[in-house]
């Protein structure tokens, strides 16, 4: 897990105040850091094109190209000429050791942006917007200096944004790195030191970027064991029973000794596979319930009431995010609510703490979880987009390794019947929350089919080799 933050300027503050370290130590470190992944990715045969903006990203930039000179054939191109005080530094060092400057973009293997960095505002010229679009389907391997070029503070992207293959950010990760807005202009991410170990950079933060090593898999250590130890995850069947069998399947395969399907059809006609157990009313021995997949208008308001009161854990998706019903639980503890941005834009209403569109709401995803977090702090929220975010109270969580092949019917019924059977086995709705949310994307990960064909078939398969 790694620690995120709005903003850096404070920490970097902290570095000048509390260790006496100047801006140009921190900006020789930034650069280095680049040099360094150059070096160990790329040999000095390979040419090198640095493009560089007025402020200090495009003060790194000018850096870098002085670092290189020399070893790699480095070439700097200025989208606009140097204006701060360490940019109009670092281009006298570079005019002073003769680093070749040129004036037009020009094809070449390595490809650095710097042209802006936390300072981005606005939208760019349409100057610079016909360099980025160059720079952009370029062949070379493209990294970006701390944010990609066009990505603004709060995580939104400009109309023209650098799109990058390995983004190196400066001392620690932004937040704004992880709206889903900014996943398609990424890459991957690389933490770069800025003369003090990121340990001693960093500070207190109540934001967390998830690593995939954090995952934890139901353990089975206990020898002396039969299912009912295992829990008993029971699933609402409503009106499209196919959303529950997917997500009872997901929960037995990953670990819960029991699932029942609760409903009044006549299983006979429902055609449930024979893994799965089939009741009129919730068992007894049920530890956590899972209810809203494909649910439809199959049970009265009464009926679902009679579900709700119950005191056992529940994950909660779908169609109740569209009732006021779910009002009444809001103040419990062992709730995992699991929206997608729709279904959350209407628990928003419906809770009364905002009325905005879906695009409002995925320009600031951070905001309103929190804004909800803040509201109903017992509540685990777990907000589905391309980089899922859970929070619980004051504390918030980023699942990044979500890709495009989940992007189909059925996945989030997989996604409920996995922290499902995790709240079911006993574990906290924040760990279920999370855990749930980790297995779902390595899933996906590791299926090896064409990423189009992904099927929620193919991840409950896939659980066994987790
Ligand atoms: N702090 C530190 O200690 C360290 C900081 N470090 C580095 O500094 C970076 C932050 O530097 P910063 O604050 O100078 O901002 P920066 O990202 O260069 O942007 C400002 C410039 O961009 C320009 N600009 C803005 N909008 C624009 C637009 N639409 N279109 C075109 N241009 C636009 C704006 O131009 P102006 O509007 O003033 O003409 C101004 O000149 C940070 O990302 C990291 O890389 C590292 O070295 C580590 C140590
Ligand atoms: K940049």
């Amino acid at each position: 897990m790694q620690k995120l933050f709005e903003e850096v300027g404070s920490l970097d503050t902290k570095c000048y105040e509390e260790f006496f370290l100047s801006e140009d130590i921190l900006m020789e470190h930034a650069a280095n850091g680049m040099a360094s992944y150059i070096r160990a990715n790329f040999s000095n045969k390979q040419t090198t094109l640095i493009v560089t903006g007025s402020g200090n990203n495009g003060a790194d930039g000018i850096a870098l190209a002085r670092l290189l000179h020399g070893e790699y054939d480095v070439s700097l191109l200025y989208a606009k000429v140097p204006k701060s005080q360490m940019a109009l530094l670092q281009e006298k060092r570079a005019k002073a050791l003769h680093v070749k400057q040129i004036k037009e973009f020009q094809e070449c293997d390595i490809l650095v942006d710097a042209i802006v960095g936390t300072g981005f505002s606005g939208e760019f010229s349409a100057e610079i917007t016909n360099l980025l679009h160059a720079m952009n389907t370029s062949r070379a391997f493209k990294i970006a200096c701390d944010v990609p070029s066009g990505l603004t503070k709060s995580g939104t992207c400009a109309k023209a944004t650098f799109c990058a293959d390995v983004t190196l950010t400066m001392g620690a990760l932004k937040k704004a790195l992880f709206l889903d807005e900014a996943k398609d202009f990424l890459g991957k991410t690389e933490v770069l030191d800025l003369g003090v170990s990121r340990k001693l950079y960093e500070s207190q933060t109540n934001w967390y970027l998830l690593d995939m090593q954090d995952l934890k898999l139901p353990a089975r250590e206990r020898k002396n064991a039969h299912k009912g130890n295992f829990g008993h995850l029971s699933l609402l069947c409503g009106e499209k029973p196919g959303a529950s069998v997917m997500s009872g399947l997901a929960g037995l395969k990953f670990g819960a000794g029991l699932v029942t399907l609760v409903g009044y059809e006549n299983q006979q006609l429902l055609h449930i596979p024979h893994s799965l157990m089939y009741a009129h009313a919730l068992p007894d021995n049920t530890t956590a319930l899972a209810l809203g997949m494909g649910l439809g208008a199959e049970f009265s308001d009464e009926e679902l009431q009679d579900f709700l009161k119950n005191d056992i854990a529940m994950i909660i998706d779908a169609d109740v995010f569209s009732m006021k019903l779910i009002l009444k639980i809001l103040s419990r503890k062992n709730i995992i609510l699991t929206p997608h941005p729709k279904e959350f834009v209407s628990l928003l209403k419906i809770t009364e703490l905002a009325n905005i569109s879906v695009e409002e709401l995925q320009q600031k995803r951070f905001k309103y979880v929190e804004l909800f977090c803040k509201a109903y702090p017992h509540i685990t929220l777990l907000l589905k987009g391309a980089n899922v975010i859970i929070g619980l109270n004051n504390n918030f969580f980023i699942n990044p390794h979500g890709s495009a092949k989940l992007a189909k019917a059925g996945s989030g019924d997989v996604l409920s019947g996995l922290i499902g059977s995790l709240l079911a086995q006993g574990y906290t709705p924040l760990d279920a929350a999370i855990h749930g949310s980790l297995a779902h994307t390595k899933l996906a990960h590791n299926y090896n089919g064409s990423d189009f064909s992904l099927t929620p078939e193919d991840l409950i398969q896939g659980i066994g080799n987790l």
